[in-house]
């Protein structure tokens, strides 16, 4: 190939990867290394980036044909993988199976609304057949996965999508988690019938049974770029539930709460031993906190995290701004997928793809949480009293920063 030639495409490819946020056409940070490094290098890297479980690397898990077979033809991502935890003498193994489903919207957002809503569960049942064929325990989709993440352009017209919560999407799912005996969590914008039809952005947490246990509204809404969530809903009213399933006890931090320590540390409180983060994200804004707060979240409060955002570009009708100088835009940008698992020993799976649907699925024993626990004693170290005491002081009008000032602060050198 000449050079001429040579150029032109990689100015192909470095357009088309421009309009994802790129990582150099590469579906994955570890795809990126993987392809990259020298077998040796890759697994030293691999060994810091994803961490070690029990002392090994995180295993693969060898998946029924049907679920091979459903991603092969409807082109979504399907990775597993296994976490362990060491062998107990008084206790079994607490092993669950964990899916994370990531997906791109279906129809342009010009299209007639039930249309789009009716596409998206079209698009969505083969991946959840996926996961139920595979003998998944707790299924988890992306934030408002009913809808386009309209909230950029604060257009009141997209709260047409809201549902209470035993409506559509709720109805949709508990087929799905009868036929499979799985709870599902499904994150919806959620229409609340009987306090004047106020909008919140809600996790509805289905049964194994096709029950609804209960919900959860998004503590923490954001006012970042063009996340202008606020216009839509206020923060939620739900405290910090944790939901005890036939699978474990779990709890929901709905995306931008994933920020928030303290947040996690609730729901770490309240005893969830899995916490879900169904997230909408770009690459321009957190692609790089990513990874980071969810493992940071995992190790603080031993418990495993599991972390889904969605997928592609989103595109509006009309443009809009968010007080940040840019010029009118119709989209938010790339949302980066890259779901991915992790556990409170500091490893974590590799990441789904940052441009394609997908299922994640992930065995974790829960025995794990108090291995760590018992091990590194964060919950006995925490000192929660002192900092009780901090915020208490913190939250008051009168509060004053403790600072002590060197009293040669102002003094100047020699
Ligand atoms: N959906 C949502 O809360 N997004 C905020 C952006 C972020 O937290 O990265």
């Amino acid at each position: 190939m000449d050079d001429t030639k040579r150029k032109e495409e990689e100015q192909v490819m470095s357009n088309e990867d421009d309009s994802k946020g790129s990582i150099c056409g590469y579906d994955s940070l570890h795809r990126l290394l993987k392809d990259n490094l020298k077998p040796h290098l890759f697994h030293e890297v691999s060994r810091l980036l994803t961490g070690l479980n029990c002392g090994k690397p995180l295993e693969t898990i060898v998946l029924p044909e049907l679920a091979s077979t459903l991603s092969a033809e409807h082109g979504f991502d399907l990775q597993a993988f296994c976490f362990q935890a060491d062998k107990e003498l008084l206790r079994e193994p607490r092993v669950v199976r964990v899916g994370l489903i990531q997906n791109s919207i279906a129809l342009p957002t010009t299209a007639h609304f039930a249309d789009q809503k009716k596409a998206i569960f079209d698009k969505l049942r083969p991946i959840i057949e996926a996961a139920g064929s595979s003998g998944v325990n707790i299924l988890c989709l992306q934030e408002a996965w009913m809808m386009p993440f309209a909230f950029c352009t604060r257009e009141k017209r997209w709260c047409e999508f809201a549902e209470p919560v035993d409506g559509e999407s709720t109805e949709f799912l508990q087929c799905f988690a009868l036929k499979y005996n799985m709870v599902i969590i499904s994150p919806i914008l959620e229409r609340d019938i009987n306090h004047g039809e106020v909008i919140w952005n809600t996790a509805v947490v289905i049964g194994n049974h096709g029950n609804v246990i209960g919900k959860h509204r998004k503590n923490h809404i954001p006012r970042v770029g063009d996340f202008n969530e606020s216009t839509y809903y206020m923060e939620g009213n739900t405290g910090h539930p944790v939901f005890e399933t036939a699978f474990g006890k779990i709890a929901i931090n709905i995306c931008y709460g994933r920020h928030h320590p303290l947040n996690w540390l609730a729901f770490g409180l309240n005893g969830a031993e899995i916490v879900f983060n169904p997230s909408a994200t770009v690459g321009e804004l957190s692609e790089p906190m990513w990874p980071i707060e969810a493992r940071n979240a995992a190790i603080a409060n031993s418990y495993f995290v599991a972390s889904i955002n969605r997928v592609g570009t989103e595109t509006f009708p009309n443009a809009f701004t968010s007080g940040d100088g840019k010029p009118a835009h119709a989209d938010f940008g790339h949302f980066y997928g890259s779901s991915h698992v992790s556990a409170p020993d500091s490893s974590c799976t590799p990441s789904l793809s940052r441009n394609r649907d997908g299922l994640l699925i992930t065995d974790m024993d829960l025995n794990l949480c108090r291995q760590v626990k018992d091990r590194w004693g964060f919950r006995m170290t925490a000192r929660y009293d002192m900092y009780a005491d901090t915020l208490a002081h913190y939250v008051k009008p009168d509060f004053e920063p403790q600072i002590i000032s060197d009293p040669l602060l102002h003094k100047k050198s020699l």
